[in-house]
């Protein structure tokens, strides 16, 4: 393993140990690509095939001659629990054969007095509305603290492009609000939601939860499957139903299909507007959230499920007909808080 600030070589497609760079000035003493991009993927370590996708895209969009930068930094002032902190696993030696593996060039694992040489920092990010909303209501501070570490690293590594995850969407609309505001000169790239066969999205703090746990917290991938489904057939019906009827009465159209019950469904959501398809959407992931919460052992505790605009975090309105969304959910299973979303697309019911 590499431990030193020695130049390491661009283009790691052979699956060679990254460089492991501990010091800024090891960072900075990295040799740019020449002639190519430098792309970085900000981590808490504990890796996963989550990160490894994040990996593995940067290393495709920066190509063999670019060079991928992998930082892993367990940042005190984003966790509001001191236990979550403390109990956040910290596993560098696997980290780094992943990132290997994955395509990382280097690994930047600062200790904390690297990035806070000088303690707390007083002049901090702000992360301003969106970030109380959601995840920054449930945690406060929590953004504050992100945008402030994730403004650090992109100043440490100063890469062309960042990659982050859209399980954490919240937190990707604020860094691209951040690098639009404060004009930080990278390119900002989400990358989607991986996760087990299961259907849980994969997350470090997964490795908490009990087997029975993790039955119960199957229940929020679950909610949100059922809520794109249901969004999906009520669109697949109003377009059979346009089909049927041609400019006309869809319910009608529907009822000339015999399909009833599907016509009630359709003129519920397409003609009375106060049941539009957010609110459906929103009664279905609940239904199965709150079946969950039900349970008599290892219960779900639901923190939020909101269904908001991507631009800014907040709700949307029971008429909304076009558009997109983020319908994202919150909840506690035992001591673990898991997070998880899905986008959807509001659009065939015009
Ligand atoms: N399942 C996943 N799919 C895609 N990206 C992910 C996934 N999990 C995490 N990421 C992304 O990896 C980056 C680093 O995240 P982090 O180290 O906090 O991992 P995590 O698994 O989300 O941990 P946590 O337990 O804190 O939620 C973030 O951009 C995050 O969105
Ligand atoms: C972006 C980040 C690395 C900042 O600490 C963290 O919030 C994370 O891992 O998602
Ligand atoms: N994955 C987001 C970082 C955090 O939970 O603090």
């Amino acid at each position: 393993m590499t431990t030193t600030g020695h130049p390491a070589p661009t283009g790691n497609t052979a699956a060679t140990t990254p460089a492991l760079l501990r010091t800024a000035a090891e960072l900075d003493a990295l040799p740019r690509p020449a002639g190519a991009e430098r792309a970085v993927v900000m981590t808490m370590g504990a890796l996963h095939d989550g990160h490894a996708t994040l990996i593995r895209t940067a290393r495709e969009a920066a190509g063999p001659d670019g060079q991928v930068v992998v930082t892993v930094f367990v940042n005190p002032l984003q966790f509001g629990e001191a236990a979550d902190l403390d109990r956040y696993p910290r596993t560098l030696d696997a980290d780094l054969e992943t990132a290997a593996a994955a395509g990382a060039d280097a690994v930047f694992a600062p200790g904390l007095d690297e990035v806070y040489p000088g303690g707390e920092p007083q002049v901090r990010i702000t992360a301003g509305p969106m970030g109380e909303r959601l995840e920054g209501a449930s945690r406060p501070g929590h953004f504050d603290g992100m945008l402030t570490v994730v403004a650090k690293l992109l100043h440490l590594t100063r890469p062309d492009e960042a990659f982050y995850g859209q399980k954490d969407a919240q937190q990707l609309a604020l860094i691209r609000r951040m690098v639009r505001d404060l004009n930080f000169g990278v390119r900002i790239t989400g990358v989607p939601t991986v996760r087990d066969p299961d259907g849980l999205a994969l997350s470090s703090r997964n490795r908490f939860l009990s087997p029975q746990e993790r039955h119960t917290a199957l229940a929020l991938p679950r909610a949100l499957f059922a809520a794109q489904d249901r969004l999906a057939a009520q669109q697949a019906l109003h377009e059979r139903a346009m089909a049927t009827a041609p400019g006309g009465d869809r319910a009608a159209g529907l009822n000339k299909l015999g399909e009833a019950r599907a016509a009630a469904d359709a003129q519920a959501v397409a003609l009375a507007r106060p049941n539009g398809a957010p609110a459906a959407v929103r009664a279905t992931a609940r239904a199965i959230l709150e079946e969950a919460a039900a349970r008599d052992r290892h219960p779900l505790v639901l923190d939020y499920l909101a269904l908001v605009d991507p631009a800014d975090f907040t709700e949307i309105p029971d008429d909304r007909e076009s558009g997109d969304a983020i319908l994202a959910v919150a909840a506690r299973v035992g001591e673990t808080r898991l997070i998880d979303n899905i986008p959807l697309t509001f659009g065939a019911l015009t």
